[in-house]
């Protein structure tokens, strides 16, 4: 890199102390460069703009030659001069190079052209759509009605909306005839006819502001309440989805979908409908007085809009193409930018920014591309306009003027015409321009919509038992599990285990060997594909699954805290009337109360993932599960981050007889250190998926299988 600036430095420089001759041409060529690098020609694509100006620059800029040589030092006063021919040999050899890569260049240029017509392959999205869209299309009806549905509640704002809304365009629209009819009656000198149609013009102005004004102050609020009600549902969906939905989604793209899509989809009613119906209204009301006025114009001045209504139409297609595959490109920008960001000190200890920012760029530029394209048909539709507006004036004044002649109607009349004609077709205009806004935005409201009508997880549906006492007896009979994202591979197989109320159950295994996933399906994270998990008695899913877990404590292998103070890091969840001193005692239990009392502001303090040790996050966790007093406590890799003496008194603690019931809690635990789990009950030892070996430490090692092995190899490890 230092080598590459440095000598971007010296190309720079030194031509420019040149004679002039050179420095002309050298001018010429960084002409020439500033130019390809702005536009440039892709041979596979077609013509873009190039967004790496500089990269491309640096490439294509040739080394200086070496500063001093054996012979060219012997040929010239310093040991220049000769570099500098030998130079500038070269300079005219890439001179002609360079010619021959323009010829070929503006060769490919006019090729390139025919595809930028309308219709031209280079407007194909296709080559963009590298990513699935999944949603399924929405008709514009059907996304209105969805939005009515979400505003119904506060009808009154849109009926308000409307009314204003009607009564500033009938006003406005009667303006220009009274503004007409008061300029030719001050020229007939009819002065009564004059002051009663001044009298009307100032009415109708009046009522035209006051109700634009309101007409804009209650579709504002109707916005407001769609994009609330809009992310609340989409919201309170995303949470009530199961965890294997998660699995699927990122939340890069999740949080996309809440930001900036439902912010896009709120402009169709602040916006969007607000302006297409005012244009409508207005327009309609325009053409009527036409076709009143002279049938034979207004049918020129209907031809012409109609045409642009096609334009507008295609255009509006097109549009609504582009805006969905600029939120799917959003939305991946932003998972990138999330991700890059979450794991932020794996990069910098990895020296990769550059190549994370060479992943968000290579979005940005899939969304430069299609916004290329976009901003080039809004061009064509403005060009198409135009056209069509100057034309319509034209024939008015060719057409008008000749039936004046003709003494087929008063200039009042013609005048009168003209302003109405363009009043049409600039209605005309505006509805074509909101229409594909409308379509954006409806284009947008594709996967919103999806996601909003994903119905929760069965476990939120069905109402489950509530026994009068949790004992804690956890049976699971031949469970087999595969994950939905991976359903190939089987993660558990034939798995029978009992835990016997008050019984510390510990489970061992390789990595991967499934312990953690038998957890995943006693917290009912997932179901099992095959068999069943009683606890109690009673089978998993018959059972109210809040109550439960409102019973079980969950410490997990890297505990995750809240941006919220330690208190109510400890307090989350917990559904018991809690006090401070109830929070201060898990704590002490869990030893973090020291320190958590030598943070500046103790249980105040505000932390998030971030702020503190992996041993200290584990003790607020575990703070967090005694705090619940669970009837069984799930400890996954739980003291992992804990030094040894922290680990033996917190063990004592876990296994401590529930307050108010004075029976003892089931404890499942999970651990890769041995020593941990030496003391437990009953050790279940999991290999691929299965149970291999149970029994008591004693026991196991007896067996010498692989706990036996496990063991000697960790022991192996410390000596
Ligand atoms: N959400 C998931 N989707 C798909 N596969 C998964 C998922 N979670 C885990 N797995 C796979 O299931 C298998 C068992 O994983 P599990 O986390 O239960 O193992 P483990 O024994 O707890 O491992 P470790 O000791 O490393 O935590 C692994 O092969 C893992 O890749």
């Amino acid at each position: 890199m230092a080598v590459l600036i440095c000598s971007s430095n010296v190309n720079l420089i030194k031509p420019r102390r040149l004679s002039s001759p050179h420095h002309h041409k050298y001018k010429q060529r960084r002409l020439i460069r500033t130019c390809r690098n702005l536009v440039r020609l892709d041979t596979g694509t077609g013509f873009q703009f190039s967004l790496h100006n500089n990269n491309n620059n640096n490439n294509r800029r040739r080394p200086l030659p070496p500063k001093s040589s054996s012979s060219s030092s012997s040929s010239s006063v310093n040991g220049y001069g000769s570099n500098m021919e030998q130079y500038y040999g070269s300079e005219q050899r890439v001179e002609r190079e360079e010619g021959v890569e323009l010829n070929e260049r503006i060769r490919r240029f006019i090729e390139f052209l025919p595809s930028i017509l309308p219709g031209g392959n280079w407007w194909s999205f296709s080559d963009e759509a590298d990513i699935k869209i999944l949603a399924k299309p929405v008709t514009v009806w059907r996304a209105l009605t969805r939005m009515w549905h979400l505003v119904a509640q506060d009808r009154w704002v849109i009926f308000a909306a409307f009314t204003a809304l009607i009564v500033a365009a009938l006003s406005e629209i009667a303006v220009p005839h009274f503004l007409t009819a008061s300029i030719f009656s001050a020229q007939t000198a009819t002065v009564a006819v004059f002051h009663r149609n001044v009298r009307l013009l100032v009415a109708l102005c009046v009522v035209a502001g006051i109700c634009s004004g309101i007409r804009g102050c209650c579709f504002g609020i109707a916005n407001m309440i769609l994009v609330k009600r809009m992310r609340e549902t989409l919201y309170s969906a995303l949470l009530l989805q199961d965890i294997s939905f998660f699995d699927n989604e990122t939340v890069g793209d999740l949080t996309s979908r809440l930001g900036s899509d439902c912010q896009q989809v709120s402009r169709v009613i602040g916006n969007d409908l607000n302006l297409i119906l005012r244009n409508v209204l207005q327009g309609t009301g325009a053409l009527i007085y036409l076709i009143i006025l002279s049938w034979k114009l207004g049918s020129f001045t209907l031809l012409i809009c109609t045409t642009l209504a096609a334009v507008m139409l295609i255009y509006g297609q097109y549009q609504k193409k582009a805006a969905k595959l600029t939120q799917e490109f959003t939305a991946s920008a932003n998972e990138v930018a999330q991700e890059t960001f979450s794991l932020m000190r794996t990069v910098r200890i990895y020296g990769t920014e550059k190549v994370e920012l060479g992943r968000y760029k290579l979005w940005l530029e899939k969304l430069a591309n299609i916004s290329l394209r976009q901003s080039a048909a809004y061009g064509f539709w403005n060009l198409s306009f135009n056209t069509l507006y100057h034309s319509t004036q034209v024939i008015a004044v060719l057409v008008g003027g000749t039936s004046i002649l003709a003494g087929h109607i008063t200039a009042e009349q013609l005048t009168k015409f003209i302003l109405y004609s363009e009043w049409l077709i600039y209605s005309t205009w505006w509805v074509g321009d909101n229409l594909s806004s409308l379509m954006q935005s409806i284009g947008a409201s594709e996967k919103v919509f999806q996601l909003m009508d994903l119905l929760p997880s069965d476990q939120f549906l069905s109402k489950g038992l509530k026994l009068q006492r949790l004992m804690g007896h956890i049976e699971f009979v031949n469970v087999a599990f595969y994950y939905p994202s991976r359903e190939m591979v089987p993660v558990l197989r034939h798995v029978n285990i009992s835990v016997h109320p008050g019984e510390v159950l510990a489970i061992v295994g390789l990595s991967g060997s499934g312990k953690s996933t038998i957890v995943n399906l006693l917290l009912r994270l997932y179901e099992p594909t095959n068999g069943q998990i009683l606890i109690d008695g009673f089978s998993l899913g018959e059972l109210d699954i809040k109550w439960l877990r409102e019973r079980i404590g969950y410490v997990g292998q890297e505990p995750k805290l809240f941006h919220m103070d330690i208190s109510s890091n400890i307090r989350y969840g917990c559904t018991r009337d809690i006090t401070q001193e109830d929070v201060e005692w898990a704590a002490k239990q869990a030893y973090a109360h020291e320190f958590i009392s030598s943070l500046p502001n103790g249980y105040e303090t505000l932390v998030d993932d971030d702020l503190l040790s992996g041993g200290q996050k584990q003790r607020i966790a575990i703070a967090r599960a005694i705090l619940r007093d669970p009837a069984i406590l799930i400890l996954d890799e739980a003291t992992s981050a804990l030094d040894a003496e922290s680990e033996h008194n917190v063990k004592g603690v876990l296994r401590a007889v529930r307050s108010e019931s004075m029976a003892k809690r089931t404890v499942i635990v999970i651990a890769h250190r041995l020593s941990t789990i030496q003391a437990a009950d009953r050790i279940v030892v999991m290999d691929g998926g299965q149970v291999v070996e149970m029994g008591s430490h004693r026991e196991l090692l007896h067996q010498d299988g692989l706990y036996a092995r496990l063991n000697r190899r960790q022991a192996d490890a410390v000596a």
